[in-house]
């Protein structure tokens, strides 16, 4: 909480008193005040101001003593003047055990709280025991300096001329923290613009101000304690109102309060549009990795049909003569240590019936031959077509002997075969027997001469190489 005075009138003086007509020596009291501790006091122009100005004249008409201002320079100043009795009062002070050796102190007129000023970077403090290692700035001569030497001596102190150099001495980073009376502190934080400053809490007890006269003036004493008496309620409260314009002013920092705001208001939209982005992005990716997908399945369909075209006769599904070149006559290895026979079979004939029931025809014929290769063989046994209307046939762990059992039975499943159009097919049959040691080509040779004897026999045979 900031609080700040404000002046509605500052040029009031204290009329001083006329030294011409005194009507008794003792009633005409010469008096010093602090001549820069506005609003409480000050000499201006030569003149008496302040709050301390408003009470002696109350105490003029109250009292019937006169009061004449000994002007001086400085509070420093008007403290000597009082203990060498060249100044018999002074009329707004604290009581202190000091200045009890020199001067007697009427009752309490007036209260005024003390406060730490700091700049407005510091934290708040709650009083002088949350100083720590700042250092305090204090006026001189002030009652002040007593109380911290004797109640928090180890508190870093830096003793001022007045309270206007305290606080600037804490505007411009000299010293920390800066104790003072409210009001007068301030008066000086309004008049001078030392808007970087702020009360930053109280400190200590709270001004109780008396007058103050010499030992040797005790007299006075006891007319001006009955001069205060006759100040009324209403007096106080009109020269409280004619000095004071307090207002309070909340001391939050919107500043920084909207910058937080801001700034978190910014990280929440960040992460939104992060996380939009990010939602938007996985979509995109998600889409994506599906149509991936989706080509993929399609180039591996398209894939596996051209390893079956690259490997298959179309017409009738057959391995191809590539499929068994690769296979058989590049790769022995697979047969070197089996027993294998090789069977070339040809359609006889196959021109005649392409020429009798056109080209068609005979591709339903050569479909259907397939078919019958087909199923006469075993599992494991592999039929290919080699070209035109040529097959092969690679019977594993067959010999000789077997395989011209295969080509009786496989004549015998065409002769009962019920082709297109009634058609008769017959095929030739070519056998060999992989010997140890022969290359599968050589193998395959033999197997094709023993088709062409079977040819030239007749047709409708086998012979065996
Ligand atoms: N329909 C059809 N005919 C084919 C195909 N491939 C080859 N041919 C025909 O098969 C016939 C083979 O005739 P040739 O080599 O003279 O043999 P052939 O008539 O079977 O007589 P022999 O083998 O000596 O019994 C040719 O007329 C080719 O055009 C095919 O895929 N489809």
């Amino acid at each position: 909480m900031l609080v700040s005075l404000g002046f509605t009138s500052a040029a009031f003086a204290f009329a001083e008193a006329d030294n011409s007509t005194p009507s008794k020596d003792d009633y005409v009291v010469r008096y010093c005040v602090d001549p820069d501790w506005l609003p409480y006091e000050a000499i201006i122009d030569g003149r008496h101001t302040g709050i301390s100005s408003d009470y002696l004249k109350l105490l003029t008409g109250y009292t019937e003593l006169s009061f004449v201002l000994v002007p001086t320079s400085s509070w420093r100043q008007s403290l000597e003047l009082l203990q060498q009795g060249k100044c018999e009062l002074t009329p707004m002070l604290n009581k202190t055990p000091k200045r009890d050796q020199y001067l007697l102190f009427s009752d309490i007129f007036f209260k005024s709280p003390n406060v730490l000023v700091s700049l407005k970077t510091q934290p708040f403090l709650q009083g002088f025991e949350h100083i720590g290692q700042r250092t305090l700035a204090i006026p001189k001569d002030y009652r002040l300096v007593e109380y911290i030497q004797q109640f928090y001596p180890h508190i870093d102190t830096v003793l001022t001329g007045s309270e206007r150099e305290g606080l600037e001495k804490v505007a411009q980073g000299e010293v920390d923290v800066f104790v003072g009376s409210m009001f007068s502190v301030n008066a000086y934080i309004q008049q001078q613009g030392l808007t970087s400053l702020k009360i930053a809490g109280w400190g200590g007890p709270e001004d109780e101000l008396r007058l103050g006269v010499i030992h040797s003036k005790q007299a006075l004493l006891a007319k001006l304690n009955s001069g205060l008496a006759k100040v009324t309620h209403a007096d106080h409260i009109s020269i409280y109102k004619k000095w004071h314009n307090i207002t309070v002013i909340e001391d939050i920092d919107y500043s920084l309060v909207f910058q937080v705001l801001g700034a978190l208001g910014l990280f929440i939209l960040f992460l939104l549009y992060r996380t939009i982005s990010m939602t938007k992005y996985n979509l995109h990716l998600t889409a994506n990795n599906k149509e991936l997908q989706k080509l993929q399945h399609e180039l591996e369909r398209k894939n596996s049909d051209l390893d079956f075209l690259a490997q298959h006769d179309p017409l009738t599904k057959l391995y191809n003569r590539h499929y068994f070149n690769q296979t058989f006559l590049n790769d022995e290895r697979a047969y070197r240590n089996n027993c294998v026979s090789l069977v070339i079979i040809d359609i006889d004939f196959f021109k005649a019936i392409n020429d009798m029931h056109g080209h068609a025809m005979g591709d339903k014929v050569l479909v259907q031959v397939a078919q019958v290769l087909q199923a006469s063989v075993r599992d494991g046994d592999v039929v290919a077509r080699w070209g035109g209307e040529e097959f092969v046939i690679v019977c594993k762990q067959i010999d000789l002997h077997g395989a011209a059992e295969l080509c009786q039975r496989i004549a015998r499943e065409l002769s009962e075969f019920s082709f297109h159009q009634k058609i008769k097919v017959t095929c030739s049959f070519g056998v060999a027997q992989l010997n140890e040691h022969e290359a599968i080509q050589a193998c395959f040779e033999r197997a094709d001469m023993a088709l062409f004897k079977a040819k030239q026999s007749g047709r409708n045979q086998y012979c065996c190489a």
